[in-house]
């Protein structure tokens, strides 16, 4: 259903739009991507490594990514208003900001989005896509919007309700959520059914998911498009293979579309910045096609 997928307001990343993606793998995903790597890649996400500003960051967020703060955080997604502006504006807006979780770069939010989007680019990739790249950290924006701290906000995901996977980073550090000790979450299944999918299961809270939820009502991104958004720090499932008790036959879809994207976000992150100035007029143009002059975040 090619017009669901490509238009869809209201659209959900359902099995039939992300059959789209099948029909579009060959153009998308299926060949290598061929943008330069000045770095080699194992000297990204070296958390061994890592200073410890990256260590005290996910020691804080696998200590509080409770099931009861993640409850919460979704009802105060819904009941809080919190602004109103362009995407342009947004990306302007983020450029303040600096992520505790990142080990990879000391560039700022602007030169992170603008090199994934150029990246994408690059590669002769479609302009949803590229957009998708653009876009994909808005959700850090939640750091000025009144979140807890850098915690509820940046670094990889990971399902909560039930036991945390030996897959995320620095793992020993759930010990101190006390999710762990409790009767039902702390079990392989916690309060989930064999096999439910993504779509019923609750990632810790961030940019990812606050993101997400902004577009999927307020842009004419495809059910891919978001998809890469909303799983894009799910580390441990697309890069690591967790959760297989837990995903379903349309979540192998999804997967092709975030593991698709997940080489630009990444890989992308060199030390010479974009020049915004000269992008802008050619990503505003992209912006108009995908986006309201206005979203509500
Ligand atoms: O530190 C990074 C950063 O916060 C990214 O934006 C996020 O997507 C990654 O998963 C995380 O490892
Ligand atoms: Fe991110
Ligand atoms: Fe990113």
């Amino acid at each position: 259903m090619p017009g669901t997928a490509h238009n869809g307001r209201d659209l959900d990343v359902t099995s039939d739009a992300i059959d789209d993606v099948n029909i579009l793998k060959g153009r998308l995903w299926d060949e290598e991507s061929k943008f330069d790597e000045d770095k080699d890649k194992a000297q990204f996400r070296d958390y061994e490594a890592a200073c410890d500003r990256v260590k005290n960051f996910y020691r804080e967020q696998h200590e509080k990514q409770t099931v009861e703060f993640n409850i919460k955080a979704r009802v105060d997604f819904k009941i809080k208003k919190r602004a109103r502006m362009g995407v342009w504006e947004a990306i302007e807006m983020l450029n303040t900001l600096i992520d505790e979780s990142d080990p990879d770069t000391n560039l700022s939010q602007i030169d992170h989005l603008l090199q994934t989007a150029e990246a994408i680019r690059r590669d002769g990739k479609p302009e949803w896509m590229q957009v998708a790249g653009l876009v994909h950290d808005l959700g850090k924006l939640l750091l000025l919007f009144g979140s807890e701290g850098q915690w509820d906000v940046v670094g990889d995901t990971f399902v909560v309700g039930c036991q945390f996977s030996d897959k995320i980073i620095y793992p020993e550090t759930f010990a101190a959520n006390p999710d762990s000790q409790d009767s039902i979450y702390s079990t392989k299944y916690g309060i989930y059914q064999p096999h439910c999918g993504l779509d019923n299961v609750m990632l810790s809270w961030g940019h990812d998911e606050y993101l997400y939820n902004v577009f999927k009502d307020q842009s004419t991104l495809p059910a891919e498009a978001l998809a890469m958004i909303r799983y894009h720090s799910f580390y441990p499932w697309h890069r690591e293979s967790a959760y297989s008790h837990l995903t379903n036959d349309k979540d192998e879809k999804v997967l092709a579309a975030v593991r698709a994207f997940n080489p630009y976000d990444l890989y992308s992150k060199t030390d010479s910045p974009c020049d915004p100035v000269k992008l802008r007029p050619y990503y505003e143009g992209l912006i108009e096609k995908f986006f309201p002059p206005v979203l509500d975040w």
